[in-house]
This record gives structure tokens, C-alpha cells and sequence, in this order.
């Protein structure tokens, strides 16, 4: 069974997330969400390639709640395959099915590594009904050069299975910013209006780096809020760390609570266009 209805939160915790929930208003951009938990030497899993629980009953009800307040949720090809996840919201939303409350899965995969298939948990979650099939970034260049494919009927496969294979044009490239805007530029062509960005750590130390630009050639960052889950575990040293190559100081109306034994830290970013 992929979906375990979650208990509800209590109204105090919904109260604390509510300020930083996507807003309803229509917007010329996506409205991202940058979330993750973290062990309290900033490690989000144990080690490479390993799936690490770290968030404790209440705070994953949290996790899921945003889920359902997001029209996307996305991961990195990374955790993809060390996680085999089911990216769909099992918190019940009131007058929604869990599949209405669902974000669409989104993979970053730019050279199409992930092994998704029938079994995947995301698959299964959509074939049950109570998650949204999934979007996988793959390179368009590296699509058109079809020679660096091994099996270019596993694309077929998939997309007869309900995922979509969609290239973006560089998603390649060496420059963050540039894969990230193309990112962007992407999902809200495809009518995205919020994300959520669940990690791994390279997609989260990227993001917090990123700046994109508007149409006048305005620098933003296109991080509107920060919601980190603090574990009261040590992973470390061999674990896999949230650590931006450049120092940030850029969270703004920073509120925490408690949720079980977990820390929840919850933040607007002052470099993004919402920004005071
Ligand atoms: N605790 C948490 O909240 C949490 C959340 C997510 C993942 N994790 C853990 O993180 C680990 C994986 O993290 P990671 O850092 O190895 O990998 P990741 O999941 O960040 O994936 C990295 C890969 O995604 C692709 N990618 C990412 N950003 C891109 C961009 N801008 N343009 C093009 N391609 C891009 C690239 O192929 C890159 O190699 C796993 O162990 C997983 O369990 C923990
Ligand atoms: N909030 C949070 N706490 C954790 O302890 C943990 N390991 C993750 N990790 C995020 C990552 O995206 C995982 O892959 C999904 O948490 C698994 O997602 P599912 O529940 O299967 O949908 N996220």
C-alpha cells in the first residue's frame, strides 16, 4: 500500500506554516519552496547514496502537508535512485483525494540515469491513483544526440507507462543558473505556479547559490521560502552534507516550532523577488 493516511496537524502548526504557503495570486514565475531535513551536523543522509530517516512522525505529516500545498515537488536524479520515493501527498487535505492533493513528481535527470519502472514507489503511487504520474528533466541536447543513449526504447517504456520524458534546453550546462532558469523556465511553460524542492544535497547547496534573472535583467534568487527540519541526530562525517560553496545571509521572518522531537525552521528569503 503506497499511501498510509497521515495524522492531521494540530491547528498551531498550521498556523506557523501558514504565512509561508505559496500564495493563490497569479504569478509571471514559479514560486519555489526549498525544503529538507537535516541532522544537526547538516547532513541529509548517511552516506552517499543512502536513504536516512531523519524525520520523525510529526515532522513527515508537516512534509506532507506542504506536499499537498505545492503544484510540484522536486528531486534530483540522486535521490531518485537512493530513495526510490513515492513524491505524493499523504496528508488528507480537506475535499481532495489524495491524488487531487498530490504535486507532480518531478526528477532532474539531465542524462536520463534514473531506473524508473513499473515497481518504482512514484509509479505505483500514480497507477493506485494517490500520486500524479511523473515528469523526468532530461537534456535536450543530449536527447538529439542519440548516440549517447544505451536504450532509447527504455524512453518509449516509460512514457507508455504515464511518465513524461521532457527535454529542456541546457540543462547540461556547466553554469547553475543557467540549468536552474531553464529549470524554471520549463516547468512554468508547463503551467507550474509552485515547487517544493525536496533536496538531494546537490540540488539544495545549487539552489541557495542560484540567482536568475527577470525580464528587465533584474538578479534574484528564485528561493522564496526555506522550511528546514532540524533531526537531533549527528550523521558524520562521511554523510552527505548541506553546505553552499558560498556563504548566505538571506533568511528573513525566521519562525521555528517544535513538531515531535524535530526542530522546524520556517523563513522567507530576502534575495528572492519577494524580498523586503
Ligand atoms: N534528508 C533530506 O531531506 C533529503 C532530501 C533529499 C535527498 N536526500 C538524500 O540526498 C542524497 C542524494 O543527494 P545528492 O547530492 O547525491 O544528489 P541529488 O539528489 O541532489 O541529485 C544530483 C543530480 O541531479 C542532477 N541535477 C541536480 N541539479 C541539477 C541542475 N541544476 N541541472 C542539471 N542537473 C541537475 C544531476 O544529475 C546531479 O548529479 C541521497 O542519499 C538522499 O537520500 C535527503
Ligand atoms: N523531510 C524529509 N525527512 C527525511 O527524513 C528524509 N529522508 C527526506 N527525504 C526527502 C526525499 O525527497 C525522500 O526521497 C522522500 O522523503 C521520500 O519520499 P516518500 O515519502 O517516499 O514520498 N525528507
Amino acid at each position: 500500500m503506497t499511501t498510509q493516511p497521515l495524522d492531521q496537524l494540530p491547528d498551531s502548526s498550521r498556523a506557523f506554516l501558514r504565512p509561508y504557503l505559496p500564495p493563490s495570486a497569479p504569478s509571471d514565475r514559479v514560486f519555489v519552496t526549498l525544503t529538507y531535513a537535516a541532522s544537526l551536523d547538516s547532513r541529509v543522509a548517511v552516506g552517499q547514496g543512502q536513504r536516512t530517516i531523519l524525520s520523525g512522525p510529526e515532522s513527515k505529516c508537516m512534509t506532507h502537508y506542504l506536499r499537498g500545498h505545492h503544484d510540484g515537488i522536486l528531486v534530483g536524479v540522486n535521490t531518485f535512485l537512493a530513495d526510490d520515493p513515492s513524491l505524493n501527498c499523504r496528508y488528507p487535505i480537506t475535499g481532495k483525494s489524495y491524488l487531487e492533493a498530490s504535486p507532480r513528481p518531478i526528477i532532474i535527470d539531465p542524462t536520463f540515469r534514473c531506473n524508473i519502472g513499473p515497481s518504482s514507489k512514484v509509479m505505483m503511487a500514480a497507477t493506485q491513483m494517490v500520486g500524479k504520474k511523473p515528469w523526468i528533466l532530461v537534456s535536450a541536447e543530449w536527447l538529439d544526440n542519440s548516440s549517447l543513449m544505451s536504450d532509447p526504447g527504455r524512453i518509449q517504456f516509460i512514457e507508455d507507462l504515464g511518465a513524461s520524458v521532457i527535454p529542456v534546453t541546457g540543462l547540461q550546462s556547466d553554469d547553475r543558473n543557467e540549468s536552474w532558469a531553464a529549470i524554471l523556465k520549463s516547468l512554468k511553460q508547463l503551467g507550474l505556479r509552485s515547487l517544493m524542492v525536496e533536496g538531494g544535497a546537490q540540488v539544495i547547496n545549487d539552489l541557495l547559490c542560484t540567482t536568475v534573472q527577470d525580464v528587465n535583467g533584474t538578479k534574484f534568487s528564485p528561493v522564496d521560502v526555506v522550511i528546514i527540519t532540524i533531526a537531533p541526530v549527528y550523521l558524520g562525517k562521511n554523510g552527505v552534507e548541506v553546505s553552499p560553496t558560498t556563504a548566505i545571509d538571506k533568511l528573513y521572518d525566521i519562525k521555528w516550532e517544535q513538531f515531535g522531537r524535530d526542530i522546524v525552521i520556517a523563513s522567507f528569503n530576502n534575495k528572492s523577488r519577494l524580498g523586503p
